[in-house]
């Protein structure tokens, strides 16, 4: 028996037969060709070969998915039929006489270089999308078989270097029991299909693929990121019972999807889900979201290659308050720079991104920019429950003169005879220290805050939310962190307003008891988590916890609080 690591992508424990999904040989030659014509005319065949072969897998996800997955087919789909990827394959079969396994190779290589190098996940994933195309088609081209998850017809448990969404999309629950691979981490795709699929999955191994044979017994351990490899019998026998407790559960936190959310003493708060895209408000509905606390709408602007139009941008606000109906839904307007760049935005290079040109900074000075966007949330008001919020405010100016362009935007609107609600709320986003030492002077004007914890802790410990080697002191439970988020939610309630938190810390579940002692108002988080934390505030007293807040704030480390809190809570 041996024990490998990896990163917990999806809950559950399965235990079955590992099968090694291979993946293809796809390596070829670079040949010069006398036949240009009838080269680009292969490369065509293999092209449309995978378009109608993408088309099914889309069908299939559509059925076992929903379509909100599908939709990375679609993506697929478009990279297929996008003439900037496709005419410069067919050009330097002609302009250079190579092959078209060699202009597919080049062409997608220089694509995926530049989707990967950009400093944000969001965009390394298109890089993904298009590794995952490009394969199927380089198969086509060396008629070589691609793997065919689909056709596995025995209770398995899927071992890869890694698995592709197309991959993803096949699996037949029935018969695939869970998954682990090489590589990837809690956010690829491969992750958030299977946390869809609801099936255990461990990620990021390093090794599975070496260290286990094909038809050897596994476990994948969703909860822990654990994969035990030939376990004995008594080892089978503890993670069968750690299956069971985990189904049951999983029932528990299925009765609580219609209810709100009500700690142990009768406090009401919300927990709501962070998304990036109308595509991911189905996952919201599915696992009882009260409402959206945050829309980063920045990826509407990165999927594109120029601005989205007004219009574009109307269309999808709408879509969101309209599935959402009269649930809350927080729009945070753009926030780009920093990790998130624009490539058809033409910025300076900066020696310090986080610390410059970024978000509210950015949109005040480029207003027309800035403008579209509010015009296109104003028309969509109408449609369900919209508050706005603006990113990384630094001062009551940039609030007021954000606010001043809204309301502008609005009589703009209205002379022009739009339809525009009378009761949206606005907003800030607390991430910045100096914000949330002066809170009390900001809840005086703002309707809202939601606190940003992933740049507020990054800017309090000054330290690189990207730099792996300072990330020992992203440090949430850190005691000058509790004591600036009790600023705000003290200040928000002494105005008579209220305070969300919409950083990774709102769904952490040390942080929750805390949060809840300190009197947070909403909680955002990703849809997966909703349930989780929704029962375990159901068990937790918000009077008790109130009661340890003063303590809890005069700590002197993160360890103290964790261990203090863990005590209380039996964690
Ligand atoms: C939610 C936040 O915004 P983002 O992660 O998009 O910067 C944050 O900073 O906590
Ligand atoms: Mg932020």
């Amino acid at each position: 028996m041996s024990m490998l690591k990896g990163i917990a992508a999806s809950n559950g424990v399965a235990i079955a037969k590992a099968y090694t999904l291979e993946a293809p040989e796809l390596s070829f030659e670079t040949k010069k060709v006398d036949d240009v014509e009838s080269e680009v005319t292969r490369l065509q065949d293999a092209l449309g070969i995978s378009k109608q072969e993408l088309e099914k897998i889309k069908e299939n996800a559509r059925q076992s998915l929903g379509d909100e997955h599908a939709e990375i087919f679609s993506a697929h789909l478009l990279i297929l039929n996008d003439p900037e990827m496709i005419a410069p394959m067919q050009d330097k079969i002609k302009n250079e006489s190579v092959n078209a396994e060699a202009a597919l190779d080049e062409v997608a290589n220089m694509f995926i270089s530049m989707f990967e190098n950009m400093d944000n996940e969001y965009m390394r994933e298109r890089a993904a999308d298009i590794r995952d195309v490009t394969k199927r088609v380089m198969a086509h081209l060396l008629n070589v078989t691609f793997p065919d998850p689909a056709l596995i017809d025995e209770e398995v448990i899927i071992i890869a270097e890694d698995l592709t969404p197309s991959d993803t999309a096949q699996l037949n629950k029935q018969f695939v029991k869970g998954f682990t691979t090489n590589i990837g981490g809690r956010t690829s795709h491969s992750a958030i299909m299977a946390r869809s699929l609801e099936i255990p999955a461990v990620v990021g191994t390093k090794t599975v693929t070496t260290d286990v044979k094909d038809g050897d017994i596994i476990i994948v351990d969703g909860v822990e990121g654990e994969i035990i490899v030939n376990p004995s019998e008594d080892v089978i026998a503890k993670y069968e019972a750690k299956q069971a407790d985990f189904e049951k559960q999983k029932e528990v936190w299925a009765q609580l999807k219609d209810e709100p959310t009500i700690s142990k003493d009768g406090t009401h708060v919300e927990l709501v889900a962070n998304i990036g895209t109308p595509d991911d408000v189905q996952g919201v509905l599915n696992n009882g979201g009260e409402g959206v606390g945050l829309y980063r709408t920045e990826f509407l602007y990165m999927g594109n290659s120029d601005f989205p139009t007004e219009d574009q941008q109307f269309e999808a606000y709408k879509s969101v308050l309209e599935q959402m109906g009269d649930k809350p839904v927080v729009v945070r307007t753009l926030d780009i720079g920093g990790d998130k760049e624009l490539s058809y935005l033409d910025l300076p290079k900066e020696m310090n991104p986080f610390l410059g040109f970024r978000a509210v900074r950015l949109c005040l000075e480029r207003d027309d920019i800035f403008r579209t966007q509010l015009r296109a949330l104003l028309r969509a008001s109408t449609y369900g429950n919209l508050k706005i919020m603006f990113p990384m405010i630094a001062t009551l100016n940039e609030f007021r003169d954000a606010k001043a362009l809204l309301l502008e935007e609005k009589e703009n609107l209205t002379s022009e005879g739009v339809n525009v609600s009378d009761d949206i709320e606005i907003g800030i986003m607390v991430e910045i220290p100096s914000t949330a030492v002066i809170a009390r002077q900001f809840a005086k004007e703002v309707d809202f805050f939601s606190i940003g914890t992933n740049d507020l802790i990054q800017y309090t410990m000054a330290a690189d939310r990207m730099n792996e080697r300072v990330s020992y002191l992203y440090q949430p439970y850190h005691p000058a962190i509790l004591n600036l988020v009790n600023n705000v939610i003290e200040a928000a309630h002494a105005e008579g307003k209220w305070a969300g938190m919409c950083g990774e810390m709102a769904g952490d579940s040390i942080a929750i008891p805390i949060l809840l002692g300190l009197g947070l108002d909403e909680f955002s988080m990703s849809a997966t988590s909703i349930l989780p934390a929704r029962t375990q505030i159901k068990d937790l007293s918000k009077e008790d916890l109130a009661s340890y807040k003063d303590e809890l704030l005069s700590m002197s480390t993160a360890d103290e609080v964790e261990a203090f809190i863990r005590e209380k809570t039996n964690q």
